[in-house]
């Protein structure tokens, strides 16, 4: 008789699991911050003159989920942050404090120079412009440099994706996360583990904004750079995210027109979900 991981499919499947993460980790030693955010953060796919562009469209998703009045509290911890910002432009103007996070040192660099007014390898500007229209607002990079209080390591396929003590014990009032999971996961069940390890990260009936690839099976990190990515369908990641523990509030879809297919990825649409943690379930 064997206990529960002694079975050789049980050590073989959680074998296997380790694998495809660490496969996908030396995958991200190439990522090249730079090349990924003039492939998807420039136009035709960043242009706040197309009503059909990708980036405004995800702009408007975020200003109403952090301005509809259900979000509040102190900490906002945004999950896979990557070399970019905009995930956090809305919610900064709600929380007093946000925490960046990501897994490669270069990126987390990127973020500092940008916080250090260092200037980075994208003009934000633009961004920062668009959703002060949104807000009816005049400024926002002072306000962003004064609630951005650090930009930490993570892994997501670790059950505690975070150094010990970067968070309050209580957890973080929200977490948004975007383009990450699907793309650093080998698996569906690699990407529904790791939205259970943030939902702990979570503290009960806080929300999460998640926006991510549909139908993605690899983007260019970088020229060559060639990362696979879980492609996922509507109904997967409705489903991870009641096996993680949370409730779906809403789910927006959206779908790329031919000429935002621009040959750096093979991605079909984009989601955009608000979700908040299960009531009072472990
Ligand atoms: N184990 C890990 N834990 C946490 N983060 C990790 C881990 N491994 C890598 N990372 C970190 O996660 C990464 C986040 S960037 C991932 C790119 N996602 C796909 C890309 C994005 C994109 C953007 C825009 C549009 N669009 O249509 O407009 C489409 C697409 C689809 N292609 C990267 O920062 C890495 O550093």
């Amino acid at each position: 008789h064997y206990g529960a991981f002694e079975r050789p499919n049980g050590r073989m499947d959680m074998k296997v699991a380790e694998n495809g993460v660490a496969a996908m980790a030396s995958c991200y030693q190439k990522f090249d911050p730079a090349a990924y955010l003039q492939y998807n953060y420039t136009p035709p796919r960043a242009d706040f003159e197309r009503k059909d562009s990708i980036v405004p469209w995800k702009l408007a998703c975020l200003h109403r989920a952090f301005t509809e009045g259900d979000v509040s509290g102190e900490l906002l911890v945004d999950i896979g942050s990557g070399p970019t910002l905009y995930q956090v432009l809305s919610g900064c103007e709600v929380f007093n404090k946000v925490l960046l996070t990501d897994f490669l040192e270069v990126n987390r660099q990127e973020l500092k120079r940008w916080l250090q007014a260092e200037g980075g390898s994208l003009d934000w500007t633009p961004y920062l412009q668009h959703v002060c229209k949104l807000e009816g607002r005049r400024e926002k990079a002072a306000k962003l440099r004064q609630v951005i209080s650090d930009i930490l390591p993570i892994d997501v396929h670790r059950p505690q994706p975070l150094a010990p003590g970067a968070l309050p014990s209580a957890g973080a009032d929200c977490l948004v996360s975007c383009f990450c999971l699907e793309s650093v996961s080998p698996d569906l069940a690699a990407f529904t583990r790791a939205l259970g390890h943030i939902q702990k990260l979570l503290r009960p009936n806080g929300h999460l904004l998640l926006i991510g690839a549909l139908g993605e099976s690899y983007y260019f990190g970088g020229p060559g750079v060639k990362i696979p990515v879980v492609p996922l369908n509507e109904a997967q990641v409705c489903a991870s995210l009641q096996q993680s523990g949370f409730t779906l509030i809403r789910l927006e879809v959206y779908t790329l027109p031919e000429d935002m297919r621009v040959g750096v990825d093979d991605v079909t649409g984009v989601f955009f979900v608000k979700a908040r943690k299960d009531y009072g379930l472990a």
